[in-house]
């Protein structure tokens, strides 16, 4: 039957299941959700639908006659409806299993109430021919429609309206119960006026609510965006990629042998646009891709709407939909308000000011002017916090500490175990030291524990409460409780619910940061993090750093069975950057559920985990070159050493083990080179000794090489590796952004912690399983033992 080819013109943001019966020449517009089992068909002129529509299931709609069928924007088709106007304005509702027959206009506004049947039919009724035409060729349907439409006919608009219409004169309100439509089935078109209610009987709407329920459409909408999102093993270039990982069998040694080009195809160079020293090259041509793997794993992004799901990040949409919450680390860094969208969202405006506030306090605990209560300038600050509110500080003031302001001493007390503590304040001096709190929900019971013990030493020897100001500040989100933990308001850092733990480096929970390297590196650290958001917002996929970082581990993760990652710096001011992203990375995409609620089919995060070369390499590298499992690693490097001692000769070492490394992963040493090699007839005989020299080979990693560990480059890594483990995440279709794993440990604890004061009989009374029971009660039989050594 169909006369026009088949072709599809999409917009973005578009939601299209797979199971959509599409066939002619349609166009959808932007943002339109398309449920599945919906048809669109163009049978003979086109269809072109506008934006931000939504389609549910069973809906069809269906252009039979050879000039376009063109529908608006706004309109919501419920479930089961079935549409075949001469066209369509804006805003308008057709309600579940309503009907419009092909000789009706709709304008905007209007409601086809449920089961009603808006045509411009006579009260004759159809023959159950037409109406299999008209409405559709389910028997059942079209008798029940022939009810329903019967029904609606005699209250449908009389004639005279259709004639009024013609004229260009404004519609009128039909009156419930009017006149029939008495036009044969080669009637003109009837055209409804805007704010028909067609519920049975017609009349007008007022108008009112139209806000609310414009606001209502919107919501609906992005609701189904959330919940729409397909698996990411349904997506095309999933199945596609299963295949590819099994057909197109890469080997490096091969590949670099055909391909003279190969470095330049798999490599990308990073400059800052406004900080130039910012460099970083990577390259990922050792990996065990080819051109049709790397096309399809771009495809893949793509299908997985990778780019609306940042923009949507950017924008301050709240992409934490678990937590109802935006993503806006970002915004902590977009001091020249790059980033537009952001601003509508509570307490964006308030970074600015929040940064003076880091700035004045953190200089003035630099210069000497802030003292502690008798008189001293500061010598130590002690960080108390655990997780986000320690590993980003701790990462950061090791990574800077060239520009660290030396006779500063900084301590990070994260663990509950006392040892932590005792050990940072027996070198502190209650006279000038800053206690800093560092906990976004300030409940986190290690750190509001140890902050507690730290106020208790702190007043042994101060006496006076009111001395508590001059050395405990507290940066938080929840200023009540860090009030009554006796903090004073100007000693408050405050930060924002749309801040993530895991993202809080970047706002006042860097406060330690700025005091350790002043606040002018800290505010350098910030936009070099700036330049790569940049990037990432704007960059298309192929060359997009931190999307390719993250589609290069996918690959491994989904489709070669690995289940770690390494991050190997070669450089030792970062040895705690791989702890960073374990949290980083393990926390955001260690996740089962998927935003519409499904568990996923697939791997989703990895195990992160690496250290400062070459001290890995005299420790587990064995296993990465000839153990049984595939890691893929990231090597990074600086070409400059903030250290360049003996000539510069230890860094030259360094990075000769930097570029080794890579290459005899990637291509390894064949039995035949080690037979070469060797000399001593006996070894050659040696099966078993020859054999263990042999390296498999094609093992692969990334090479990051930057300029010079600065703040600016520092912040830039940090923020790619920020945004390659969202991009994974929107591909998986997890959220990212929040940690209920985390939760049950902690309420478990909570449950435990009296029975460590308690007897064997309270033990069994609470009923923990036998394991947990049988452990406490060996804990309590042994708790008063005291061991002489
Ligand atoms: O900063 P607070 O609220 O103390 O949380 C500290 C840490 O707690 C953990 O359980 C996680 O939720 C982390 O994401 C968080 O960084």
């Amino acid at each position: 039957m169909s006369s026009t080819k088949d072709r599809l013109d999409v917009g973005s943001k578009v939601t299209l299941p797979q199971d959509v019966d599409i066939r002619g020449h349609v166009t959808i517009g932007t943002g339109t959700v398309v449920h599945p089992k919906a048809a669109i068909l163009a049978l003979s002129g086109p269809i072109t639908i506008g934006a931000s529509c939504i389609i549910e299931e069973n809906v069809t709609i269906i252009n039979r006659s050879p000039s376009p069928l063109v529908i608006g924007s706004h309109n919501l088709f419920e479930v089961g409806s079935h549409i075949e106007a001469r066209s369509i304005g804006d805003h308008n509702t057709f309600e579940v299993k309503s009907r419009v027959s092909s000789q009706v206009a709709i304008g905007s506004f209007t409601t086809i109430s449920a089961g009603c049947a808006a045509t411009a039919a006579g009260t004759r009724g159809y023959t159950q021919e037409e109406l299999g035409d008209l409405l559709g060729d389910d028997d059942e349907e079209a008798e029940a429609g022939l009810k329903v439409g019967a029904r609606a006919m005699k209250r449908t608009p009389s004639g005279a309206t259709e004639t009024i219409l013609e004229e260009g004169e404004e519609g009128e309100a039909g009156e419930g119960g009017g006149e029939a439509v008495t036009a044969p089935s080669a009637a003109p078109v009837v055209t409804l006026p805007d704010y028909t209610v067609f519920t049975g009987s017609v009349g007008v709407w007022s108008g009112q609510g139209r806000l609310q329920e414009e606001a209502l459409h919107a919501k609906h909408l992005d609701y189904l965006r959330q919940a729409m999102s397909p698996l990411a093993s349904q997506l095309p270039s999933w199945s596609k990629l299963d295949q590819l990982s099994k057909s197109n069998k890469v080997v490096l040694r091969d590949a670099f042998a055909k391909d003279s080009k190969r470095f330049d195809t798999y490599s990308r160079h990073f400059q800052g646009d406004r900080n130039k020293d910012i460099s970083v090259l990577l390259d990922f041509s050792k990996n065990l891709i080819d051109e049709e793997i790397w096309a399809t794993l771009l495809s893949l992004a793509k299908e997985a709407k990778v780019e609306e799901q940042r923009d949507a990040m950017f924008n301050g949409e709240q992409v934490n939909a678990s937590e109802g919450r935006s993503v806006l680390h970002v915004a902590l860094r977009d001091l020249d308000d790059d980033f537009k969208g952001k601003d509508k969202v509570e307490g964006v405006d308030e970074v600015i000011p929040e940064l003076k506030h880091i700035r004045d306090f953190s200089e003035a605990v630099r210069n000497g002017q802030w003292t502690g209560y008798t008189g001293k300038p500061i010598k130590s600050i002690v960080n108390i916090g655990i997780g986000g509110s320690d590993l980003g500080p701790a990462m950061v003031c090791e990574a800077l500490k060239p520009y660290a302001k030396r006779d500063l001493d900084a301590h990070f007390v994260s663990n509950i175990d006392g040892t932590h503590m005792a050990e940072a304040l027996r070198v502190c001096d209650p006279e000038s030291t800053v206690f800093i709190v560092a906990s976004k929900t300030f409940t986190t019971q290690e750190t509001i524990t140890n902050a507690t013990t730290a106020r208790d030493w702190f007043l042994e020897h101060a006496k006076d409460k009111k001395h508590v100001a001059k050395h405990f500040v507290a940066l938080s989100t929840n200023v009540k409780a860090a009030t009554e933990f006796g903090i004073a308001k100007e000693n408050m850092f405050k930060f924002w619910d749309w801040v993530g733990g895991r993202y809080s480096l970047w706002s006042a929970i860097g406060l330690s940061i700025a005091i350790v390297i002043g606040y002018e590196r800290f505010e350098e650290m910030l936009r070099g993090a700036n330049e790569m958001d940049r990037h990432y917002a704007s960059t298309p996929l192929d060359q997009n750093i931190p999307v390719i970082l993250g589609l290069i581990n996918l690959y491994y993760n989904n489709f070669l069975g690995a289940q770690t990652h390494a991050i190997l710096p070669y450089d030792q001011y970062m040895h705690r950057f791989a702890d960073y992203f374990q949290q980083g990375d393990m926390e955001s995409n260690g996740k089962f559920i998927t935003k519409s609620g499904e568990r996923v089919q697939y791997q989703t995060g990895p195990i992160i985990w690496g250290q400062a070369g070459t001290n890995g390499q005299h420790a587990f590298y064995q296993l990465i070159h000839q153990g049984t499992k595939l890691i893929p690693c990231d090597f990074l490097a600086p070409i400059e050493t903030q250290n360049p001692i003996r000539g510069g000769e230890h860094h030259r070492i360094l990075l000769s083990n930097y570029f080794a490394q890579p290459e005899a992963l990637a291509f390894g040493k064949t039995e035949e080179q080690v037979r070469e090699e060797t000399t001593s007839k006996e070894d050659l005989d040696n099966s078993f000794l020859i054999k263990s020299k042999v390296f498999d080979g094609n093992k692969p990693t990334n090479s990051i090489l930057f300029q010079k560990l600065t703040p600016g480059t520092l912040g830039a890594l940090i923020a790619m590796y920020e945004h390659k483990i969202a991009t994974e995440g929107f591909i998986w279709g997890i959220n990212s952004f929040d940690q209920f794993g985390v939760e049950l440990g902690k309420v478990l604890a909570k449950k435990i912690l009296p029975l460590l004061s308690a007897d064997a009989a309270k033990v069994d009374a609470e009923k923990h399983d036998g394991s947990t029971s049988g452990l406490i009660k060996h804990y309590l039989a042994n708790a008063n033992k005291k061991t002489s050594s």
